[in-house]
């Protein structure tokens, strides 16, 4: 039984556990560039005057704005690209080893004791479930991805010029740039398991902070080429540019992610 025990609670930390998860995420990526790609352009939503930011800014801004107040940038699988300008959640701290801390201050603060008697608990039994390390929280690439979205990943799906539908462009970037930045992130998670399963080769490429050989040992050719495959089939059930989706795939999807595995492994054991 103890055996049994160990392998699922393990079992979330798995590579083969994880990619899972990659593949769920690959139908929200998809599924959002395609509807994106009915729209042209419109570079009107990305016009900053310079002082009130873009139309597409304001949006994502205001979304992660709302999404904050229920803590959806607490848990670590979450990244905001405006991290800076957000506000505190509503709801009592989600539960992780981290927020232990939080939540002793707030409880001797305010003195609820009994109201937060439950999360102790619950902190306790999702002790183990504390998979990432802490300096992961100091790894956010979405201005990269952000960047590479609107100079390099937008003009090859969406046909150039404006067709005056600057909000519904502005609501489908949002959702493009929160799937790519979710996925793309967890390769911290990838790069966890990685680490675990091979402890001894990637410490060594730790201590002499060698980014090339921590590439090297972290690619998958025949996963990449498998992820590529799976992609272009998904998306050529919804849409008509299934080679072209498998392509930013491969040009910066993929890449991104292994960017945070490297800088997850260079960080690890800081
Ligand atoms: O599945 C893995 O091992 C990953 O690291 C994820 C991923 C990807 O982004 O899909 C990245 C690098 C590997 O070469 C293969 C695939």
């Amino acid at each position: 039984h103890s055996g049994k025990k160990r392998v699922d609670e393990s079992k979330t930390l798995t590579l083969d556990g994880i990619r899972n998860s990659l593949i769920r995420k690959e139908d929200s990526i998809i599924f959002s560039l395609l509807e994106r790609a009915q729209y042209s352009y419109n570079a009107d939503a990305f016009f900053t005057d310079g002082f009130n930011g873009s139309l597409v800014e304001f949006m994502v801004l205001q979304t992660e704005n709302l999404h904050a107040q229920v803590g959806r940038y607490k848990s670590p699988d979450e990244h905001a690209f405006f991290p800076e300008d957000l506000p505190e959640p509503m709801l009592p701290p989600l539960l992780n080893f981290n927020s232990y801390f939080e939540l002793t201050s707030c409880c001797i603060k305010w003195g609820h004791h009994l109201f937060y008697l439950k999360y102790y608990i619950l902190i306790l039994l999702q002790w183990e479930c504390h998979v990432l390390r802490h300096s992961a929280d100091s790894i956010n690439i979405n201005n990269k991805i952000w960047n590479i979205y609107f100079k390099d990943i937008l003009p090859r799906l969406v046909k150039a010029g404006d067709d005056d539908n600057c909000g519904s462009v502005t609501v489908c970037d949002t959702l493009c740039l929160q799937a790519l930045s979710k996925r793309i992130h967890y390769g911290k998670f990838v790069a966890e398991a990685k680490f675990r399963d091979a402890l001894s080769e990637y410490e060594a490429a730790y201590l002499i902070h060698d980014r090339k050989l921590l590439l090297v040992l972290l690619t998958y050719e025949t996963v990449e080429e498998l992820v590529k495959k799976r992609v272009e089939i998904k998306a050529r059930t919804y849409g008509q540019v299934p080679s072209l989706i498998a392509d930013l795939y491969r040009d910066w999807v993929m890449p991104l992610t292994k960017e945070v595995q490297v800088e997850y492994l260079l960080r690890r054991l800081d």
